[in-house]
Parts: C-alpha cells; sequence; structure tokens
C-alpha cells in the first residue's frame, strides 16, 4: 500500500506519516482534525483477502480498561478503506531488540518483558480472548509517561475462546487445521501438528519467545530468515518439533526451561497459573540482583555493583519502610530462636545426639545451611524489602516451636499459608523452610535428626533438580493425601515431602496446590484434635 493511493484524511482524521506496515494494510501516526489529539490509525483495503481489521474491530470491545490493552477510539469504513484508531504507541520489542546491535538481550530485560508479557496474557484470556499471534512485533512500548509499559496490539488473528452465548470454552478437534500465527514463535501443538489453539499455545509462544531473545542469534529456525517455499518451511516445522526444551535453553536460567515445560504439558481447556510464573520471573530478577522489573527500562540501566560493604548495607537497610526497633526485633528474633533447648532439625548439636550420620554427611549439612541464601547478600545482611518477609515468617517460626497443641499449629499453619497467599512473592524463602522443619519437628519425633531442606539455588541445580512439571503432579498428590492421613506422624512426613519437592525445583515457588496443601495440614490438625 503506498502513501499516494490513501487519502490525506479519513473520518475525522488527518493522515501523518506511515508507522508500520504488515501483509494486510498499514498503520499511520493521525491527528484528530477537531481536539487535536494524536493517535494511530490502522488501514486496509476493504477487499483485502484477509480483512483482519474486520475481526479486530469486535475483539477492541472485550480488551477495553484492561493494563496494557490499547483503546479503541473509532473505527468505520469510509470509500475502499476499513480502518481502526487506537491509541498512539512508541516502538515494537522488534525494533528495540534489533536497533540494541546485540545478538541477545540482557536478562533484566527479558525478565521484565516475561513478567509483563504473561500479565498481558492473563488480561487477556480473563476476558475470554485469545491472541493467537504473539511475537516481538506485536508487542509495543507505551509513550512517555507509559515509556517502560509494554502493550499488546493486532488482534487479528484473535479469537474469543469462550463462547459468548453457551459461556463455554470453544471445543478441541482432532481435525488437522492450517496453520495460523507465525513461523518463530507459535506453539508446536498449533504450527506443526495443526492443533487448535487456546491458552496453553500463547503461553508457549511467550516463552519461546522469551527464549529467542536470550538465544545469541535468536533460535535456530529464525537465523534463515521467513521461508519462502513450502520445503523451506517445512524445515522449519521439523527443526522447531525436534528442538528439545533442554537444548533450547542450555547456558540461559533455568526458569525458562522449566516455564516452556509448563507450557507444553498444559491440557487443552486448563487454566494456566499466570501468578506462579510472573512470580518466578520476578524472583529469578531478585536473586540476579536487578530489583524490580515491573518496568521495562531501555536502554537498560548498568547493573548494581554486587559487593556492598556490611556498613553501607547496615545503612540500606534502615530506608524508609524499617524502624531500628524493627530490625532490632529481627535481630532478637533470630537470637531466641537459637537460644531454644529443643532439638532443631539440622542443628548442629543435633547431630552428635545419636543421628548416626557420617562426617560426610554433616559435612553436607553444613553446606547446605551455609550455602542458603535466599535473600542474603555476600555480607549476609537481608535487603530491605525481604526484611518484613523473614521477619513475619520468624515469627511464626517461634510460634510453632511454642506451640503446645494441635489447634495452635492448625492456627500457625493457616497464618502460614495466608501469608503467602497476599505476599508479592510466593517463593519459600530461607525462613519459610525453617518454619516447616519447626513444624516436622512438632508433627515427628524431635529426637529424630533431619537434614534441613532448605537448599541453595546451586545446591538446586543438581541431578536431584525437580522440573516443574512434576513438582505440580507431586504437590497436587500431597494436595489430596492430606485431606485422608491418620495420624501427626504421616502428616510429618508429607511436610517434609513438601519442603523437598519445593527446595528442588529452582523458582521455589509455593503453588496454589501448596497453599491448599497446606489448608489441608491446617485442617488435619484440628480434626485430629
Ligand atoms: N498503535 C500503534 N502505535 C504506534 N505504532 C504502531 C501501533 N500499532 C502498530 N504499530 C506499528 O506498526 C507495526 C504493524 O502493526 P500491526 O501488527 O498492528 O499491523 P498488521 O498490518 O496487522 O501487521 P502484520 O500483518 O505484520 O501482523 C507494528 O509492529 C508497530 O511497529
Amino acid at each position: 500500500m503506498s502513501r499516494h493511493s490513501v487519502p490525506r484524511q479519513i473520518g475525522n482524521y488527518w493522515l501523518e506519516e506511515c508507522l508500520g506496515s504488515g501483509y494486510s494494510g498499514s498503520i499511520f501516526k493521525a491527528v484528530h482534525i477537531h481536539s487535536g489529539t494524536r493517535v494511530a490509525l490502522k488501514i486496509q483495503d476493504v477487499d483485502h483477502e484477509c480483512p483482519t481489521n474486520r475481526y479486530e474491530r469486535h475483539i477492541y470491545p472485550h480488551l477495553q480498561g484492561g493494563e496494557g490493552m490499547p483503546t479503541l477510539w473509532a473505527s468505520g469504513v469510509e470509500g475502499k478503506w476499513d480502518y481502526l484508531v487506537i491509541d498512539l504507541l512508541g516502538t515494537s520489542l522488534e525494533k528495540v531488540h534489533k536497533s540494541s546491535g546485540k545478538p541477545s538481550m540482557d536478562l533484566r530485560s527479558v525478565c521484565a518483558i516475561a513478567v509483563q508479557l504473561i500479565g498481558l496474557l492473563e488480561t487477556m484470556h480473563n476476558r475470554g480472548v485469545l491472541h493467537r499471534d504473539i511475537q516481538l512485533g506485536n508487542c509495543v512500548l507505551g509513550l512517555a509517561p507509559k515509556h517502560t509499559r509494554i502493550y499488546m496490539i493486532d488482534f487479528g488473528f484473535s479469537k474469543q475462546y469462550i463462547d459468548p452465548h453457551t459461556h463455554r470454552h470453544i471445543p478441541d478437534s482432532k481435525e488437522k487445521r492450517d496453520f495460523l500465527g507465525n513461523y518463530w514463535f507459535t506453539s508446536v501443538n498449533v504450527h506443526c501438528r495443526g492443533k487448535v489453539p487456546s491458552r496453553r499455545d500463547d503461553l508457549e509462544a511467550a516463552a519461546l519467545m522469551l527464549i529467542h531473545l536470550l538465544t545469541p542469534y535468536g533460535l535456530p529456525w529464525t537465523r534463515n530468515g521467513v521461508p519462502k517455499t513450502d520445503y523451506a518451511h517445512n524445515k522449519i516445522k521439523r527443526a522447531k518439533k525436534s528442538a528439545l526444551p533442554e537444548d533450547l535453553c542450555q547456558g540461559i536460567p533455568q526458569e525458562f526451561e522449566d516455564f516452556l515445560r509448563y507450557c507444553r504439558r498444559l491440557k487443552f481447556y486448563e487454566c494456566p497459573d499466570y501468578k506462579q510464573w510472573i512470580g518466578a520471573f520476578k524472583d529469578l530478577a531478585q536473586d540476579k540482583g536487578f530489583g524490580s522489573v515491573d518496568e521495562f527500562i531501555w536502554p537498560p540501566p548498568p547493573l548494581p555493583t554486587p559487593i556492598i560493604s556490611a556498613q553501607a548495607r547496615i545503612r540500606k537497610s534502615k530506608s524508609p519502610g524499617f524502624t531500628d526497633a524493627q530490625i532490632e526485633e529481627a535481630l532478637n528474633g533470630l537470637a531466641n530462636l537459637k537460644l531454644t533447648n529443643r532439638p532443631i532439625l539440622g542443628e548442629k548439636t543435633n547431630i552428635q545426639q545419636g543421628s548416626g550420620k557420617s562426617d560426610a554427611q554433616r559435612k553436607k549439612a553444613k553446606e547446605i545451611i551455609e550455602l542458603s541464601s535466599d535473600d542474603e547478600d555476600s555480607s549476609g545482611q537481608l535487603p530491605p524489602t525481604r526484611m518484613g518477609k523473614a521477619m513475619e515468617l520468624q515469627r511464626f517460626t517461634k510460634t510453632v516451636s511454642n506451640a503446645t497443641d494441635n489447634q495452635a499449629l492448625a492456627d500457625v499453619v493457616r497464618q502460614f499459608s495466608k501469608f503467602h497467599q497476599t505476599n508479592r512473592s510466593r517463593t519459600l524463602t530461607k525462613e519459610g523452610f525453617a518454619f516447616l522443619d519447626a513444624l516436622h519437628r512438632q508433627l515427628a519425633d524431635p529426637s529424630v535428626y533431619v537434614i534441613p531442606r532448605r537448599t541453595s539455588r546451586n545446591d538446586s541445580q543438581n541431578s536431584q533438580v525437580v522440573g516443574v512439571s512434576d513438582k505440580l503432579i507431586a504437590i497436587a498428590s500431597l494436595r489430596r493425601q492430606v485431606a485422608i492421613v491418620a495420624d501427626k506422624r504421616a502428616l510429618a512426613k508429607m511436610v517434609a515431602d513438601f519442603s523437598t519437592i519445593t527446595s528442588r525445583t529452582t523458582s521455589r515457588t509455593i503453588t496454589k496446590d501448596g497453599l491448599a496443601f497446606l489448608d489441608g495440614v491446617a485442617d488435619r490438625l484440628q480434626a485430629l484434635g
């Protein structure tokens, strides 16, 4: 579509420069002739073989007001032009990535994209809409002051997956369909197996897009450009289908491989756990020292200096939000925990009392304790943002250790579960594992030595790492079984299993089933009286 074939005015808008063109139309910057408001105007020939504007105008109303969803200001047909008027936005992630000139994008930026993109899909899916064409060109930044916000555009392939009449999910089908989406990121099921797209496929496309950004020169099948022949297209499909998550994700953080696996194991009708993955990528960013990744900041800000002196750390921890009294209370809490005479799981004195552990096992237990560093920097100080969480969890641990009846234990387990439900991060931290250890000790025989289940991130990279899907299955099974356990010993074992499984996944997030399991423990304790 050449600029000259397009009229100067459409509806109440003057057209200015062209912002971008796709297969089916073009987008222009435009100005409202009366108000002077600047917008983006998407036009398409009414007779175009792929009349995406016609579909898009029915999708926009479902998305209005959602965070990261552009506003549709006007739409219509004028002469041979079908047009949509939407918010004027900034540059696309595709252009951002290309303009950096680097073979891959930095991890902080990709974590920020992950957090916002999964949130955008949650918003769309909650409103009954699938995007079905997730790609870098369809994610654009807002204009200042919204320039750190990612917006979703191009709903030409979108579809309502909840039938507006029956309010039911669209049906699956065995019949093979023509592929719809894009060559690079459309899921294996939709692209290579001709399956009906559902929520899982939008999420898998997002996962592939994130992995692409982190991979030097991108995913292997994107490197020869858009296929021009069927042969070249089939080659892409074969490469995509045969690529295992572990091969695609070599050299990048485990979370991305886990996320891709998770997407691929979702069932056609299944609702993804968006919050869990948003939490996992936020936690990854925290662990790497990037701080908050709620905003996409481009160009990437310089990374914080990793080593901060102990004194500077203390000054930092006195930042607004934590008074001297609160810090003192946290330190006292720690001291009190150590003062107790009762044998504590994993305490070194406990080992000698007859655990029968070998020197090597003792050394290992010591390493585990020393390597556990969810929240600490090299100076051993808690960052201020985690201080509140740590203090609260230490308070729960103290309550568990002092509890004298099942009712009191049930109450504190419920509080622990509620706390994680409402906390920004559902990651089980070192203090969280300490709580589970204390609970286990109360439920089982206190004289039995058990290695603490908290492990460091490095430790979790070993062969015992549990994949996210295996974790989900195991925790779901615990959740079901907890309702029928007969005694406290059996409950103790389940708490230990829960702790072990969680510690062996890289994200260590408490899932919805995990929270339900904890509530189940509380219910059983109450029932056991
Ligand atoms: N609201 C907007 N504000 C600013 N730029 C935009 C806006 N919408 C789209 N663009 C730019 O135009 C490009 C094409 O937009 P869009 O994907 O909606 O068009 P399309 O014709 O459906 O493209 P395709 O056929 O490639 O899917 C985008 O990548 C983006 O760079």
